[in-house]
């Protein structure tokens, strides 16, 4: 497990991160999200070692990150940083060598990684002769050959188009299936929601919300009620401390005062007559997002 603890960082007079503590967990794919200059990028290069923190600690499994350690993390960073001119295979592979794997090792896993990438036609190409979705999957690639303890991943869902996403996050959610605990950030919720089991959420430096995914579902936002009955449910705006949010012929979504509980609104519901759905609705993500900032 990676445990960051209370880190913070400047630049110049501006701190941009304020005792950030947060824990990515074996086995669970963490979606760290954040408005841009959130400080996203910056955390992600302390674990690194790319950049030094002015405060605090990251530890894995307990013990401070040594330089031999960082080498079996996997990171694939914001700028992306690979060689426009070099085979994709051959880049890929000499990525591996160079965090320590035999030359064999290193062609073996590339293999079988551009296979799970469905790059097997294009590894004798050029990086720069492949369409940008592409040159990001070879990227999923170049972070994962070393068959990393911990994977690191900046935006890795960005530009991609909805059957790419599939594809890489097939691979993450492999690897998150193996142990290796999976860190990544996005801007797109929607995305987030799908993939994460836990969440981080940043917002100017500081962390507003972290944890399993559905703790915080339960934890943020306002719980709803949906109901669908046979007939306009338009009578239950006459009911007291109901909110009603949304109203859809027969379906409404709404929200209860402290004055009725949900078993209320289940009966007088009853008493007009059939009932075919009644269910709470927790948050969508980005409702708790915006609770959360
Ligand atoms: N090298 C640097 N020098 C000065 N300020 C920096 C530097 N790197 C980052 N910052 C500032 O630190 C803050 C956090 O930036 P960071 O890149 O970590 O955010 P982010 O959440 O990754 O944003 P984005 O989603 O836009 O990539 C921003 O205000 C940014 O301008």
């Amino acid at each position: 497990m990676l445990t960051v603890t209370s880190v913070s960082r400047r630049f110049g007079e501006t701190r941009v991160l304020d005792d950030v503590s947060f824990e990515v967990r074996p086995g669970r794919m963490t979606g760290f999200l954040g408005a841009n200059g959130a400080g996203k990028t910056t955390t992600m290069r302390i674990i690194l070692g790319v950049l030094a923190a002015h405060g605090g600690s990251v530890t894995w499994n307990g013990e401070p990150v040594s330089p031999a350690l960082r080498q079996r993390f996997g990171y694939m960073p914001e700028e992306r940083g690979l060689y426009p001119k070099m085979k994709i295979a051959e880049q890929v592979a000499w990525l591996g060598q160079l965090h320590g794997l035999d030359r064999d090792t290193a062609r073996r896993n590339t293999e079988a990684l551009l296979d799970q990438l469905d790059l097997t036609e294009r590894m004798n190409d050029k990086l720069e002769d492949l369409s940008l979705g592409n040159q990001q999957r070879v990227q999923v690639a170049a972070a994962l050959v070393h068959d990393p303890v911990l994977l690191i991943l900046d935006e890795p869902f960005s530009g991609l188009d909805p059957i790419a996403v599939e594809v890489v996050l097939g691979v993450l959610r492999e690897r998150a299936a193996r142990g290796v605990p999976v860190l990544f950030s996005s801007h797109q919720l929607a995305v987030v929601e799908r993939l994460c089991d836990d969440l981080v959420i940043i917002s100017g430096g500081v962390i507003a919300a972290s944890g399993d995914r559905e703790a915080l579902r339960h934890r943020y936002g306002t719980q709803r009620w949906e109901i669908v009955v046979d007939s306009d449910a338009g009578w239950l705006r006459d009911l007291d401390d109901v909110r009603m949010i949304d109203l859809d012929g027969p379906r409404a979504l709404f929200e209860l005062g402290d004055g009725t509980s949900d078993q209320d609104v289940l009966r007088a519901a009853l008493d007009k007559g059939a009932v075919r759905s009644f269910t709470p609705v927790l948050p969508s993500l980005d409702e708790i997002f915006k609770e959360a900032i």
